[in-house]
């Protein structure tokens, strides 16, 4: 990984995570798949689910393969110093306990330093992270502690809210319940009126464009 301080200067994404496609061995998945099937007593062999395995095993590998990406970032010409905040980004990932997935919004801000990221980067981070076995609480660390290292802003913030299908399909089946986390770097933890800024934003109903 290098740094480069030019106009744009633009960074690798962080290292493939371990459900990359370069260890997925899909013929091995797909046999797992049809073993699975037959524990649970239905018959991969017939019409209805003769395709079943090598679907789920090709939909396991796209959900734990997140698009490589680059974190592009501008020098901080104008000194701005207030929040940056993108809301609402959908994001799926899959728990680790019960490969169910889990899914919502993350909201992703940062107070910049001598460098701005192109906006869509900070979604790209989201996925990246996502595209792997998680809880949601390493989710968003990893999101939060990648930027902060990656864009040495003044501050990062970054709140998630999911429901979990572990525990709306099954087990306790709490429909609708919603699970938040969140994880504040530097000033955005340590300010008590930046803090409540964001988290204010990050709160706020959303307003549809025009509306
Ligand atoms: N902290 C945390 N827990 C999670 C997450 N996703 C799922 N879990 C929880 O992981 C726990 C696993 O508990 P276990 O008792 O081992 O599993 P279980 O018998 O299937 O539990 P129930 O879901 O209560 O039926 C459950 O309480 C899940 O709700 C997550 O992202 N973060
Ligand atoms: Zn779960």
């Amino acid at each position: 990984m290098t740094w480069d301080d030019s106009e744009n200067a633009r960074h690798p994404s962080p290292g493939r995570p371990a459900g990359d496609a370069s260890v997925i061995d899909l013929p091995a998945a797909q046999h797992a798949v049809a073993d699975l099937l037959r524990a649970l007593g239905r018959d991969p062999r017939s019409p209805h689910l003769r395709d079943t395995p090598r679907r789920v095993a090709a939909a396991f590998a796209q959900m734990l393969t997140p698009v490589p990406f680059t974190l592009t970032t501008f020098p901080n010409d104008e000194g701005y110093d207030e929040l940056v905040l993108v809301k609402d980004i959908p994001f799926s990932s899959l728990c680790e306990h019960h490969l169910l997935p889990f899914s919502g919004t993350a909201h992703v801000g940062y107070l910049p330093g001598d460098r701005i990221v192109g906006l869509s980067k900070l979604a790209r981070v989201v996925h990246r992270f996502a595209g792997d076995t998680q809880v949601q609480e390493r989710l968003t660390a990893q999101i939060a502690d990648f930027l902060g290292q990656s864009l040495r802003p003044k501050g990062v913030g970054v709140v998630l809210e999911a429901e979990h299908l572990c525990m709306s399909l099954r087990g306790v089946r709490t429909v609708g319940a919603r699970t938040v986390t969140s994880r504040l770097l530097g000033t955005l933890r340590d300010d008590p009126r930046s803090r409540q800024e964001f988290m204010a934003l990050t709160t706020a109903a959303s307003k549809a464009p025009g509306s």
